[in-house]
């Protein structure tokens, strides 16, 4: 089927396009992005307003399936992801199985295939079990297609299985995606360490825990020469030492998230257990360090290490509650509102960060909208007002934050291999 979308503010960093312009797909791929486009018979898209852009991707998302599906599944968590405004989703091992061997590698494949609403791309473990101890069968999971390693929800502890994690990734050209915590340091800490803990009277996370291993890995990477994706940076000592590492010419990218540009310690004064997620969220001068870091390339990609839980997992006390953040659903309104509106990033920086870089960390051919791509693409109102309702998130996990904030910059529609997977107007 063809359709065009028409007079949309098309924004393509990946083809330096950032202008009025339509959009023909044919046969689920794009076949032009050009000025006046008219076909008989293609249906009509009508952007006028709008902005435009590759499908946005992903790279760090809890889908918990198999295994945790109270949390979510592949089918809410794919259907979350297409209100988000994204339309490929790399997701992390941490479920039960662990994704350590191919075969559910395949599961998660076959089932996201099935279920059919985003491109879903596993990322395999690093050790077996996440237990830190030896290597799972990474070879054999690329082959069945993982995009990358990571023991995420756990850091791995041993530097000598870390080095060769980096050296036996190197000769398969995947990315070693490091969960940065010296759990010797952060111990049982709920919080940031600092005032707010101390007033609460919870016990802290020190920024040095995710420090110490930032540098580790940084050595590790320049030992190896292996290609390292630093997760979920929350401190300014972190956005410092990537930014040398990059100066030195080390392999290494980096991510944020949402939460940790957006929120400091202050909004755990609340006992709100939705704030609780690790890293912590920190202080104003990291919240300010991650956002310039984001500014001047130093952190590449925007990634909502989306976490959900269960009502049951946040409803205790905040000691006993899991971490994570619900963050799908949330991202785009709020880079749009604190990174783009505020002028930290242009729209073009801004999707770099949420679908070129991104695609280029996992190595997929995704992020453009060059003719001949997949018609993967996302509509956004950067100024539509949108009222955060955890009630309405297609995502089972309700666990956020930013329920009930006013911000600005709203998901319209998304497109997946020229489908409608997402319309924020219709409900299908
Ligand atoms: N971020 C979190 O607070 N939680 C993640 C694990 C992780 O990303 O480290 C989870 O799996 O729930
Ligand atoms: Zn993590
Ligand atoms: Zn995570």
């Amino acid at each position: 089927m063809k359709r065009i979308i028409k007079g949309g503010r098309v924004v393509d960093p990946s083809q330096n396009i950032d202008g009025i312009f339509d959009i023909l797909i044919d046969d689920g791929l794009i076949k032009a992005v050009d000025r006046n486009l008219s076909i008989d018979g293609a249906e009509i898209i009508e952007a006028k307003g709008m902005i435009v852009t590759p499908g946005l991707i992903d790279i760090h998302v809890h889908l918990r399936e198999p295994g945790y599906e109270a949390k979510e599944d592949i089918e809410s968590g794919s259907m979350a992801a297409a209100a988000g405004g994204f339309t490929s989703v790399a997701c992390m091992p941490n479920t039960n199985p662990v994704v350590d061997n191919k075969s559910v590698v395949e599961f998660i494949k076959e089932k996201a295939k099935r279920v059919g609403i985003v491109n879903v791309y596993p990322i395999g473990a690093i050790s077996k079990g996440l237990k830190g101890e030896e290597l799972s069968e990474i070879g054999d999971m690329k082959g069945s297609g993982i995009v990358g390693i990571s023991d995420d929800g756990k850091p791995v502890m041993a530097s000598g299985l870390m080095r060769r994690a980096m050296e036996y990734a190197g000769m398969f050209d995947l990315p070693v995606i490091s969960h940065c915590e010296d759990l010797d340091m952060s111990g049982d800490g709920v919080i940031n360490e600092g005032l707010v803990s101390t007033i609460l009277g919870l016990k802290g996370i020190s920024k040095a825990a995710e420090e110490i291993m930032v540098a580790r890995d940084i050595r590790l990477a320049e030992l190896t020469g292996g290609r390292l994706h630093i997760a979920h940076v929350s401190t300014k000592g972190s956005v410092e030492l990537i930014r040398q590492a990059k100066r030195r010419g080390i392999k290494v990218t980096a991510e944020a998230t949402p939460h940790h540009f957006t929120l400091t310690d202050e909004a755990v004064r609340t006992f709100d257990t939705n704030t609780k997620v690790n890293p912590p969220l920190r202080s104003s001068e990291d919240v300010e360090a991650v956002r310039e870091g984001l500014k001047d390339g130093t952190i590449d990609v925007i990634a909502t290490d989306h976490a959900p839980h269960t009502l049951e997992d946040k409803d205790v006390e905040y000691d006993y509650a899991s971490f994570g953040i619900s963050g799908l659903e949330t991202s785009v309104p709020l880079v749009i509102t604190n990174l783009v509106h505020t002028g930290i990033l242009t729209l073009s920086q801004a999707v770099e960060k949420m679908a070129v870089n991104p695609a280029q960390v996992i190595n997929i051919p995704k992020g453009t909208l060059r003719p001949g791509s997949d018609a993967d693409l996302t509509i956004i109102d950067i100024d539509r007002t949108v009222v955060i309702d955890t009630a309405k998130f297609k995502s089972k996990g309700k666990n956020s934050p930013f329920n009930g904030l006013e911000l600005k910059g709203a998901v319209m529609m998304t497109l997946k291999g020229g489908n409608i997977v997402y319309n924020r107007n219709k409900v299908i």
